[in-house]
């Protein structure tokens, strides 16, 4: 009846609670605006029951204190009768409520635990679509004050707030409940409060010390493959994070790719890590913490049991006061509660403030004007396209023009007249534009003066943006191999952990995508024609190496045909011309229907130069190839020829190139 009655008045306190605090505070609002997708019953019931389901747990805590207090008046009274019946009575009643206690606590810790990973699990799925959805991660530099370390706030933020929450919630419920509960006993135990302690015989002591160093051996053992998980956790949620920073440092290169697809695969695949990881942990724990529970419930009829016999041939006496002693000391650890979790409310805020100011961003950065894209097959044009600064400065006016695949176009002009923006708009990532765009929907390619280079093999760079399907498989093999570095540490603490999670990391990272790619290898088709190349996972195995290989010897890249699987940062291991040649290859591979090459030869020599755009011309004829440079030497690769004046007059002159 306490239950049930508690946790109506408590459900009901609850909902009015949050309903104020999300009606008349900042941080509750920004809480509700976070949350309130997530609890829907009409999404999916489940969340909101388990809350429930965790509230009807604290609340059974409370009760099994309280139960656990009158149980030790009840204990303290049979001794002081000297009635033994009672006593044992007591200890079979002691048994089953700590039975209980154990056992709710490691129900409570699943299911909050599972809460957690789950609520987390969808905040970050929501925040992660919405920062790629119709290139957000790269529009949002162009809001008023753009957001600063959005990785952070999806990484770090997301698993704060939701644990936290959870935290910081039941905390205070239990503490209220729990400070109402002890009053009320403190309040109805008659007799004077004096202090009155039970004295240790000295074999006692020693018992303790045994009973203490024996429990903390085993807690020790079972305990020590968390060292090792936690660690990988920091090096999960690390290795999270810099592909998130990756995402925004070459957020321009992958909006022209409009490689989020690849992006979100390798970002989900590596946030599957932090979870397998995370449910480790859990499991660990649950072994850990019962273990240790069970030892602190069996420490507490410990030092009866021992002294049993003592009370009963009278050389030791107790009262009522042990339980006033006992409310009191909870009274006392509740009312703690609201001083000690202060920071922990304050770190709460900040974070909240960080995350309502993240999808804000977000939100801000879909009100601004897009250019309008039409898609007529192929064709390539724009119709009085007028291009600003986010300043309101002129940079091209009224432009109307068309690249057809047999006369390839040159843009120039001085430095910052606005060529590069040209690719942007029609790209469609510049906002500030208005004029008609017509280009085909898929199947372009721009090239950038820094081609971008995803992480992981040679051969996922020479594809992008298309999609490997090794991204997928990764994960499932990563759960075990982690698994097995957590039990394997428990038979001896690694000496490096850096080494060791390195190791492991690289194991994770590299075997299942080198063996996958291996398997999807074998499944791929030959093709003679670089204007027939397909996605690789249409082609079969020994075609597309051949055909990989085959391109990158054509791109004079040759020497790099034996590491087309080797995972390195490529970015940092290819020169500039290198990765250039390797942007041709791309386009080789590709075939596109219109490609744009921003200053795409500018680090090679121009012999390479010339060798590059005659390969383009022979091999994709069909292409409407649009080029920006300023060297001379590239007239001759293309037909006509695009000039812009700069200087903020919006002029422009097209010319034939004889
Ligand atoms: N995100 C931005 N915010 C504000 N101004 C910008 C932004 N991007 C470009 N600009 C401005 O727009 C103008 C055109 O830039 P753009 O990069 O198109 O020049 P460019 O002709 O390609 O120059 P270069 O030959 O040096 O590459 C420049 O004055 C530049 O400062």
């Amino acid at each position: 009846m306490w239950l049930v009655q508690a946790y109506l008045i408590t459900v009901v306190l609850s909902a009015a609670t949050v309903w104020g605090l999300a009606r008349f505070t900042v941080w509750g609002r920004q809480f509700w605006s976070l949350t309130a997708a997530y609890f829907l019953p009409r999404r999916d019931w489940r969340p909101l029951a388990t809350l429930l389901l965790i509230l009807f747990l604290t609340l059974c805590a409370v009760r099994l204190d309280v139960l656990l207090s009158d149980w030790s008046n009840t204990m303290y009274t049979s001794l002081q009768n000297l009635d033994s019946t009672g006593f044992w009575r007591a200890m079979v009643l002691f048994a089953i409520l700590a039975t209980v206690h154990v056992l709710r606590v490691l129900i409570e810790f699943y299911v909050q635990q599972a809460f957690t990973i789950r609520w987390r699990v969808w905040l970050n799925e929501e925040l992660l679509s919405r920062w790629l959805d119709r290139q957000t991660y790269y529009r949002t530099q162009y809001l008023d004050t753009p957001i600063d370390n959005p990785d952070q706030r999806i990484q770090q933020d997301v698993a704060t707030f939701v644990e936290m929450s959870l935290v910081l919630s039941m905390g205070v419920v239990n503490a209220l409940v729990s400070t109402f509960a002890f009053t009320l006993i403190l309040w109805t135990l008659s007799g004077p409060l004096s202090a009155m302690g039970v004295e240790l015989p000295r074999g006692m002591v020693f018992l303790v010390f045994a009973y203490v160093i024996i429990a903390t051996v085993f807690a020790v053992k079972i305990g020590r493959p968390l060292i090792m998980l936690n660690f990988l956790n920091e090096r999960f949620n690390a290795d999270y994070r810099y592909a998130l920073v990756r995402l925004r440092e070459y957020s321009e290169s992958i909006a022209f790719y409009a490689g989020e697809k690849v992006e979100g695969a390798l970002l989900r695949s590596r946030f599957t890590h932090v979870i397998s990881n995370a449910w480790a942990i859990v499991f660990r724990s649950i072994k850990f913490q019962g273990f240790n529970l069970s030892v602190s419930q069996a420490a507490v009829v410990f030092p009866f049991i021992i002294q049993a016999q003592r009370f009963f041939s009278k050389q030791i006496s107790l009262g009522d006061l042990m339980q006033t002693a006992q409310a009191f000391g909870r009274l006392q650890d509740n009312l703690s509660f609201f001083r000690t979790a202060y920071d922990s409310f304050a770190t709460y805020r900040a974070t909240l403030d960080r995350l309502s100011g993240f999808t804000k961003a977000i939100a801000e950065s879909r009100e601004l004007p897009e250019p309008t894209i039409h898609a007529q097959g192929p064709r390539l044009a724009v119709e009085q396209l007028t291009i600003h600064t986010p300043a309101a400065a002129l940079l091209i006016d009224s432009l109307t023009i068309e690249v057809s695949p047999n006369a390839p176009l040159l843009i120039q002009g001085p430095s910052g007249s606005g060529k590069t923006t040209l690719l942007r708009a029609i790209a469609g990532l510049w906002p500030y534009c208005d004029g008609t765009i017509i280009r085909p929907e898929e199947n372009v390619l721009f090239l950038s003066q820094k081609p971008y280079l995803p992480l992981g093999t040679l051969r996922d760079a020479l594809y992008y943006p298309q999609q490997l399907p090794s991204l997928d498989t990764a994960p499932q093999a990563a759960i075990h191999q982690q698994q097995e570095a957590a039990i394997a540490s428990a038979h001896g603490a690694p000496s490096d952990l850096d080494a060791l999670a390195t190791s492991r990391s690289v194991e994770l990272g590299t075997e299942p995508e080198t063996s996958s790619l291996a398997v999807h290898a074998d499944a791929l088709d030959a093709s003679g024609d670089p204007r027939d190349s397909a996605p690789p996972d249409a082609e079969t195995g020994a075609a597309s190496r051949g055909r990989a290989e085959e391109v990158l010897h054509r791109v004079q890249m040759g020497h790099l045909v034996d590491r087309l699987d080797q995972v390195a940062d490529w970015g940092r291991i290819l020169s500039l011309g290198e990765q250039q040649r390797l942007a041709f290859g791309r386009l080789l591979l590709s075939a596109p229907a219109a490609a744009f090459l921003d200053e795409a030869t500018s680090a090679m020599d121009e012999g390479l130069e010339d060798a590059m755009y005659r390969l383009v011309r022979e091999q994709l004829p069909h292409t409407r190839l649009v080029s920006v440079g300023h060297r001379s030497t590239l007239a001759k690769h293309h037909a006509c020829q695009l000039i812009l004046k700069g200087k903020g007059t919006g002029a422009w002159v097209l010319a034939g190139i004889s």
